[in-house]
């Protein structure tokens, strides 16, 4: 008697997916033409760059005069920055290991939101509808930061534009529905010491002190870079630069504090005070002072971009004028990374919160109504916490 083999289906009732899983990052033009779309949008947001009510008249003057600059830093890198590229490499990698590793969450569905550059966070939650979430139905989503560190000027502006699309595509007047139904959002807003992520950079720095003759090794200096903030933004109580300095500390120690290191700041733009020393400053004091050793580690972002592939590579790097000044690599396609993403989304999965505890104080000098009524939504998906 032939015996038969049930189907292999999913249990309805032990899933509690699909999740999308929404990977939040700045973006990048990805050809040159790209380019004054992509300022004009950076220039408009009064979260990275605040121009008061003269906003939508001087955003787009600095805007238009920037970008035959830009436009060659773009062309100068291959024509395009490869964030999207790295993006939906990563995002979609990473679900392909949380379906094996949260079967319970499964499937994962990857998404990208920029917010500068195609897709943008509108695309994004016109597609999250489109694929069956909210829009009635209900369904989880986690909006996942690419940004290691937090800052208002980053993390905070990519929630608020996605807490803007909600109410637009799934607020009271969109649906009628007073929220019944609408997609339940929780928020990955920080992730500056994660031992994964740690691993990763620990890696590639030992990959590139490898390449260094192994009796001037431990001499070679480690420079930690990340993007710097106008001091405006430091001053007003930003995370960002104390959790760079967390993730610096942290790699150092996985390291065994083998190596000098410091950790400077790059990519300032205009007139106003930035947070220093600045890299640029330091490479050339360093190779000044003789110390011609240098591995320059990009650490708060987890891909290549302009900042890497042309500042670091072909102004630094190149204006140092020495073999032994280098760059560890970014952790684009990093495994080790991959796996890191991977355990912070089921961390986070299997949490049941719906944010960091942090996400509900606001900086002390904040005077933003978007940001008090943006953490307010994320911090009510979960009833627990209050914003202050
Ligand atoms: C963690 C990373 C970043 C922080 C913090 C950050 C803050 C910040 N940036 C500006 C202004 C500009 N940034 C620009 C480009 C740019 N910024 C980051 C990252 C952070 N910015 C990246 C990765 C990129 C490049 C994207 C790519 O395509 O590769 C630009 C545009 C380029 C230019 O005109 O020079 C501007 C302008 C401010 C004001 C700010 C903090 C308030
Ligand atoms: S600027 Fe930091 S919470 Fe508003
Ligand atoms: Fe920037």
């Amino acid at each position: 008697m032939a015996t038969v083999v049930p189907p292999v289906t999913q249990d309805a009732t032990s899933s509690k997916g699909p999740t999308a899983m929404v990977f939040m990052n700045m973006g990048g033009p990805s050809t040159t033409d790209e380019v004054g779309d992509f300022l004009s949008r950076l220039f408009a947001d009064a979260d990275l760059i605040p121009l008061g009510r003269l906003q939508s008249y001087i955003g787009p003057l600095i805007s238009s005069r920037r970008t035959p600059k830009i436009k060659k830093q773009y062309a100068a890198i291959g024509g395009g920055s490869p964030i999207r590229k790295w993006s939906e490499y990563q995002s979609s990698e990473m679900c392909k290991l949380l379906d094996q590793i949260s079967p319970e969450t499964a499937p994962h569905k990857p998404y990208v939101a920029f917010r500068y550059a195609n897709p943008l966070t509108e695309e994004m939650y016109t597609n999250l509808l489109k694929d069956g979430f909210g829009g009635g139905k209900g369904g989880r989503a986690v909006a996942f930061t690419q940004y290691p560190q937090y800052s208002c000027s980053t993390t905070g502006s990519s929630l608020n534009e996605l807490w803007k699309w909600r109410n637009r595509l799934e607020g009271k007047g969109a649906t009628g529905l007073d929220s019944a139904g609408s997609i339940t959002w929780s928020v990955i807003d920080r992730w500056p010491v994660h031992p994964g992520l740690v691993e990763a950079f620990a890696q590639n720095v030992e990959t590139q002190l490898a390449t260094y003759p192994e009796e001037s090794r431990k001499d070679v200096v480690l420079l930690f870079s990340a993007h710097s903030l106008p001091m405006s933004v430091v001053n007003r109580g930003d995370t960002y630069p104390a959790e760079v300095g967390a993730t610096v500390y942290a790699v150092m120690q996985r390291l065994g504090f083998s190596n000098p290191y410091r950790l400077c700041w790059q990519s300032q733009v205009g007139p106003s005070a930035w947070l220093g020393a600045q890299t640029s400053d330091t490479v050339q004091q360093y190779v000044k002072k003789g110390q011609t050793d240098l591995i320059l580690i990009p650490i708060a972002f987890t891909s290549d971009h302009i900042e890497t592939l042309f500042e670091l590579d072909q102004e630094v790097i190149h204006e140092a004028g020495h073999p032994g000044v280098k760059r560890a690599e970014s952790l684009n396609d990093s495994r080790v990374f991959i796996e890191a993403l991977a355990d912070v989304a089921v961390n986070h999965l299997r949490s049941g919160e719906s944010c960091s505890r942090q996400m509900g104080l606001r900086c002390q000098g904040c005077k933003s109504e978007r940001c008090l009524e943006q953490k307010k939504f994320f911090v009510s998906q979960e009833n627990l916490l209050s914003v202050r």
